[in-house]
């Protein structure tokens, strides 16, 4: 039976295990406080079974209702889950969610929860101790710079193969099967570098291991806590047999890398040749009390890890983005336009992309930020759980028990008429413009005091515009989180992503959509369209 096979039948075993379990214990959401309204309730017979049911179908209805009904009035809402509720704080809370403590409102302890990785990750203590996410924060950031080139050949070699070269006939492509081909590899050029992150089949069971993380947490999530130990390892066999999958390559590239970087450093060479998260991790805990951190089987977790991390969250943007701009209104003069501004800062960068050149892209930036905003592929986000002990009290005087969920409606904020005109629409140049005016009115200000009272507040807001670039977060723009947790992979993930549009840009024309596939919604989760095909024609330049 094939894994895919077998996930389906556990799914249908553990469903039916916790519906059970569910209708004869758990009647009720005491988890969260009852004085709190609740959306997506059913009533009648069997309300509670048939509530937490329907919230793994789609949240996202639910959540945009409680959303214009109580966010807009600055109150807190409460959503269904199948094992636990949620609440969702309105956006004018966001700023108190930022400024709690770890120590009191913890982002991994949910992932823990969410994602069940003490059991998906194979290993508690990638979650537990997550040293890969001040790798990325600090040395993937760091060497952003000196790694675009190896991204942008990556992303060229890799277009090159699945969209092939042919100028005279149109060819349909799948979007997101090619996109998750295309950031697989580059993703992995940054993870373990040449030649492995060319390799299919290390390619394949590394992406099917980031979605075993997904489906094997969720399913794992319906087991009662005291039946995990017995029946969670039958839910993480496909995890198991990618891993192994995975480890035929990463076992004798990891060795090898650990003895490269000996000879390096007993040579008092640099290691500098090896910049890539393999080499940036082993340089990390080289010291390090605990010598089982350099085993190669804690780094191959730590790298199938960092692939969940950035894999899928860019297929789904890179998809989106494709799908936005190519259906968007005047998606020919929208395309010209950003090929034009791609042009103008090569020719002034010699043909060759760097960071300052990626910087001056503001509209190519604006159209992948607006994609961001339109598709993000949350509903909601930033989600925490308070492990505080004592709890903890709300701006409005509610206290929350150890142990409650909040998050925040991501979906919702970012089609929000009062924060954005006209926000069903995919308007390329939304944040261009915006930065645009925000420029001239700095550069025409130098020397000139600033005004006081409404005139200084208007005019701070002008200022504050030019920060709308991808990378920056704020309690309005939510796609990579917002604070302390905000995504450290932004960075590297908006020049991927400016890399990618830049070459499919210049390099294939995009015969218009009629119309934007429509994404789909899972639980929490709001997918891109994975089926759906454009077609494409190599340019002749
Ligand atoms: C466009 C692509 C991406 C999107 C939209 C995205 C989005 C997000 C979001 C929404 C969060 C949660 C933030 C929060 O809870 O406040 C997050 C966290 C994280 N992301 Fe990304 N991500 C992307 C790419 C990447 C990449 C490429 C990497 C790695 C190279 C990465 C590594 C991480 C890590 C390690 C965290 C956990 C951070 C923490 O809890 O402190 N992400 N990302």
């Amino acid at each position: 039976m094939a894994f895919d096979q077998l996930s389906v039948v556990l799914a249908g075993l553990a469903i039916l295990i916790a519906a059970g379990y569910t209708a004869h214990s758990r009647m009720g959401f005491t988890d969260v406080p009852s004085s709190l309204p609740m959306v997506g309730k059913h009533h009648g017979f069997l309300a509670d079974l048939r509530t937490r049911l329907a919230s793994m179908g789609s949240l996202l209805p639910v959540i945009e209702a409680g959303y214009e009904k109580y966010s807009k009035d600055g109150l807190s809402f409460v959503i269904p889950g199948f094992d636990r509720a949620m609440i969702l704080v309105p956006s004018s809370q966001i700023k108190w969610v930022v400024d709690q403590a770890d120590s009191v409102l913890n982002a991994a302890a949910m992932q823990i929860e969410v994602l069940q990785s003490d059991w998906t990750l194979l290993d508690s203590s990638m979650a537990r101790n997550p040293v890969h996410e001040i790798i990325i924060r600090r040395d993937l950031t760091r060497s952003l710079g000196a790694l675009i080139p190896g991204i942008e050949e990556e992303l060229n070699v890799a277009i090159d193969e699945y969209w092939g070269k042919n100028t005279e006939n149109w060819i349909d492509v799948g979007v997101f099967t090619t996109m998750m081909k295309v950031i697989a590899r580059t993703s992995n050029r940054i993870f373990v570098g040449l030649p492995l992150c060319r390799n299919d089949e290390y390619l394949d069971n590394a992406g099917a291991f980031s979605t075993d993380i997904a489906i094997s947490g969720a399913l794992i999530n319906l087991i009662p806590e005291i039946l995990k130990p017995l029946l969670a390892w039958i839910c993480l066999l496909p995890n198991r047999w990618h891993l192994y999958k995975c480890s035929k390559y990463l076992h004798p590239f990891i060795n090898q890398r650990i003895q490269d970087l000996n000879n390096a450093r007993a040579a008092g060479e640099t290691t500098e040749r090896w910049n890539d998260f393999t080499t940036w991790y082993l340089e990390e805990v080289a010291d390090h009390s605990d010598p089982s951190l350099r085993s190669p089987e804690k780094i191959m977790k730590r790298l199938m890890t960092v692939n969940f991390a950035a894999i899928h969250t860019s297929t789904f943007t890179a998809t989106n983005m494709l799908f936005d701009l190519f259906s968007s209104p005047n998606a020919a003069e929208n395309v010209q336009e950003i090929r034009e501004e791609i042009l103008q800062v090569l020719s002034e960068h010699d043909g060759k992309w760097d960071k300052n050149a990626l910087g001056k892209l503001i509209k190519t930036d604006s159209a992948i930020r607006e994609s961001l905003r339109i598709s993000t592929f949350m509903s909601h986000g930033m989600t925490r759980l308070v492990v505080d002990p004592k709890g903890l009290t709300m701006p409005d005087g509610l206290h929350l028990p150890p142990g409650t969920r909040i998050g925040t409606s991501t979906h919702s904020i970012h089609h929000d008429g009062d924060i954005y005109e006209n926000p069903m629409v995919y308007d390329p140049f939304r944040f261009s413009r915006a930065r645009e005016v925000a420029e001239t009115a700095k550069s025409q200000a130098v020397g000139i005091e600033i005004p006081n009272g409404k005139d200084q507040k208007d005019y701070m807001k002008i200022l504050e515009s030019k920060n709308l670039a991808i990378v920056t977060t704020s309690d309005t723009f939510l796609a990579f989180g917002h604070g302390r947790h905000a995504c450290p992979g932004r960075f590297f993930a908006a020049a991927e992503m400016k890399l990618l549009l830049a070459y499919i840009i210049l390099n294939y024309d995009i015969k218009p959509i009629g119309f934007r596939p429509a994404n789909g919604t899972i639980g929490a989760a709001i997918l891109p369209p994975m089926k759906a095909s454009i077609s494409v024609k190599r340019r002749k330049n």
